[in-house]
């Protein structure tokens, strides 16, 4: 795909007909872990304006933590998980019941969508997902998503809402990913540091990562800083979604496409949702370690993982878990979703199809990890 040009991506954003917007804790609460409702009415109503005039808009929203901890007597965010889940019980509830009244000020519904990184990760509750976020656009609603903190595992959960947001623009086929934080733009290096300079488009979000330098949360509310806001970028453009950072101000302009903060081109045509939450989203399980002969047709592409190459099988984990390839030397070289439960594995390694086939039936005589999928890493 031929490089689009800056422009080229801002028109695409304001053409956009699919558009997830995700919005920052510090973008919608006081430093005090109160709800602030001038920010977010203001946000709400640029939203309320793409809407109206057709857009289909998912706002990913974070802000139950931040908006939980003041009403429940903490001065700061709290540390503790527990702690965090029962203030984001608390703050989600708050923040729907506003952004309900906030949005019927236009007419506009929106229903609250708790998601867990296991959602993304497992076929079944995907495509749960997909479907409901698809019916709520057609119905005109504004689904309002966040992670589902009160119960997440800790081990597994995002945490940020950055890459969740660009798990979601995947989710829902989406044309544009706006990113509305508390500064206006990507910097050369985090904005407090002297001599970093705004960058208005990122062509290659690829070497950007490289370039860039990049600092966590300095807002007290916030957790992912623009690290994660990169994450997400990089995973938009590899579905094929151009994305724009900037801040939540900046809402109204950003979706028609206007020239504020940072715009990131697409770098892919769009690949399959499956492939980019093995890359970006799931977690892995165990290892299969392979020979050279395996470890080079694996990463030629395109190539199944057969057990004939495969030497060794670590972890506990079932057909279907997510799990690390790696050469010999322990290097990772590839992601993948196992085609096998671990403990059936040892007695199939280094048989190849016939050998399998014969000795264990049909059922065995299938790819340790099929292709489709497997993402190099
Ligand atoms: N290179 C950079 N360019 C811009 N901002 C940066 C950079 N590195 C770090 N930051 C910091 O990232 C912060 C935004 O992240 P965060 O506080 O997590 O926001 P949010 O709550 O909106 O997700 C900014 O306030 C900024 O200080
Ligand atoms: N899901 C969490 C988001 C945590 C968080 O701080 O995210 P962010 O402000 O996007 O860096 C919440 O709603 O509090």
């Amino acid at each position: 795909m031929a490089q689009p040009t800056h422009e080229r991506v801002r028109r695409s954003i304001a053409q956009a007909q699919t558009i997830v917007v995700k919005v920052g804790s510090s973008s919608l609460t006081k430093p005090s872990g109160h709800l602030d409702p001038a920010k977010l009415d203001a946000l709400v109503a640029a939203l309320a304006c793409a809407r109206l005039q057709g857009a289909r808009i998912v706002l990913v929203s974070s802000g139950a933590i931040a908006a939980g901890f003041g009403p429940l007597g903490f001065e700061r965010r709290p540390a503790d998980i527990a702690t965090q889940q029962a203030c984001a019980s608390v703050g989600q509830g708050l923040l729907m019941a506003r952004y309900e009244v906030s949005f019927s000020r236009f007419g506009i519904r929106v229903g609250q969508i708790l998601i867990t990184a296991e959602d993304t990760i497992r076929a079944t509750q995907y495509h749960n997902a997909q479907r409901t976020l698809d019916r709520l656009l057609d119905l005109g609603v504004v689904p309002v998503v966040n992670e589902n903190d009160a119960l997440a595992n800790n081990e597994i959960r995002f945490g940020d809402n950055d890459r969740l947001s660009a798990l979601v623009a995947n989710i829902v086929r989406a044309d544009a990913l706006v990113l509305l934080t508390d500064v206006d733009a990507l910097y050369t290096a985090p904005p407090s540091q002297p001599g970093s300079k705004k960058i208005d488009f990122v062509p290659d979000v690829e070497r950007a990562l490289n370039e860039v330098k990049v600092a966590g949360s300095s807002s007290g509310v916030g957790t992912g800083g623009m690290v994660t806001k990169l994450e997400a970028a990089h995973m938009a453009a590899v579905s094929g979604i151009p994305a724009v950072l900037t801040c939540a101000a900046n809402a109204g302009p950003a979706l028609m496409g206007d020239p504020v903060g940072t715009a990131f081109a697409p770098i892919k045509r769009r690949g399959s949702s499956r492939r980019l939450w093995i890359k970006f989203a799931s977690h892995p399980r165990g290892v299969l370690v392979v020979d050279t002969g395996a470890a080079q047709a694996v990463r030629a592409g395109r190539a199944s993982l057969l057990s004939a190459g495969v030497l060794e099988v670590r972890g506990d984990f079932s057909a279907g878990d997510p799990i690390w390839i790696d050469d010999e030397s322990g290097k990772h070289i590839a992601k993948g979703l196992s085609g096998y439960d671990s403990e059936e594995i040892p007695r199939m390694l280094g048989r190849n199809t016939a050998q399998l086939r014969r000795f264990f039936g049909d059922e065995y005589a299938h790819p340790l990890v099929h292709r489709d999928n497997l993402v190099l890493v």
